[in-house]
């Protein structure tokens, strides 16, 4: 079997060039205002800072504008609200994006939960989930709905399947889940203390890597045809799964690098065009 290759980098590329031509129409419309996504670096953790680097690139690329703040090592939960709250109230701005992970002294749910509904273009907060998961209007958290863009694309059908994901971090694993369940799958939901890791993964038909863990998932416990996601990317240059002995076995999967980072990105920017086409539009 040839396995198809769930192409995140060239769905982005193909996505960026359709997203150019909105905000030229939108910049047209509101007198060369374009959207403005701020993204909120908290340290100098040097992996955060090339990621949020990578989201204000996009962003230019398309046409659209980005702030870029950064903020001390020892900044205070207070603090880092103050600024969310002057970003919300910042009409120039459309999307706020706030790095995770934030130094432990933050209080990060907080943080996230502070993001005014129509700004969160990177769906981290609460009501954004508790809204995406009741099948109401919201913007889908970057990761897993960057996932469902991309499954979409490639026309992989989940409506009957049974999905295992690996993982119930709130901005990756919890979402992913949901966001399946309300695209009728069957969902199972893994995580460390799963006590039959390898049977439950054995009967996915869509297994989810997003654990966090270099190779974490065995090749040997992912069934024959299924199809396969990796969200993990580690220094090794690999991912969650134990990708190289499946490429000739299963009937899609997400490159890494090149499949699910390239649309996180690309979710998080076409979002923020969204937010700005409704307050500029
Ligand atoms: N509030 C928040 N939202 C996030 O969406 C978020 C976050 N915090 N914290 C960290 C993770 C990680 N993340 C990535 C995005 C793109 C790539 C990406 O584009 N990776 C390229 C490779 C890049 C390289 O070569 O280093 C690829 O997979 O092809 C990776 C990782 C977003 N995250």
């Amino acid at each position: 079997m040839t396995a198809q290759i769930l192409d995140g980098k060239a769905l982005a590329q193909q996505f960026e060039e359709e997203m150019r031509e909105r905000v030229e129409a939108l910049k047209a419309k509101a007198g060369g205002r374009t959207p403005i996504l701020a993204t909120i670096l908290v340290g100098a953790d040097p992996a955060s800072a090339t990621y949020v680097k990578m989201k204000g690139n996009a962003c230019h690329r398309v046409g659209m504008e980005s702030v870029a703040i950064e903020l001390p090592e020892t900044t205070t939960t207070e603090q880092l609200l103050a600024k969310i709250d002057e970003l919300n109230n910042n009409p120039d701005v459309h999307g706020i994006l706030l790095q995770h992970p934030v130094p432990a002294q933050i209080d990060e749910r907080a943080c996230f939960d502070a993001i005014s509904l129509e700004k969160d273009v990177d769906g981290v907060t609460c009501l954004g989930f508790g809204r995406m998961s009741m099948g109401e209007a919201a913007y889908g958290c970057a990761t897993p709905k960057g996932i469902m863009r991309l499954l979409e694309h490639y026309q992989v059908k989940l409506e009957g399947k049974h999905a295992v994901v690996v993982g119930r971090s709130a901005i990756l694993g919890k979402p992913m889940a949901m966001m399946m369940l309300e695209a009728n799958a069957t969902v199972t939901i893994c995580h460390s203390r799963t006590q039959n890791l390898p049977e439950l993964i054995k009967q996915a038909d869509i297994v989810v890597g997003a654990v966090g863990k270099p190779e974490f998932i065995k090749a040997e416990w992912i069934k024959d045809g299924a199809v396969v996601v990796d969200a993990g990317y580690h220094p090794q240059k690999c991912g969650d799964i134990e990708l190289a002995p499946l490429l000739d076995r299963v009937s899609a999967y997400t490159p890494v690098p090149g499949g699910v980072g390239p649309m996180t990105i690309n979710t998080l920017i076409f979002q923020t065009l969204q937010s700005g086409e409704k307050a500029l539009g």
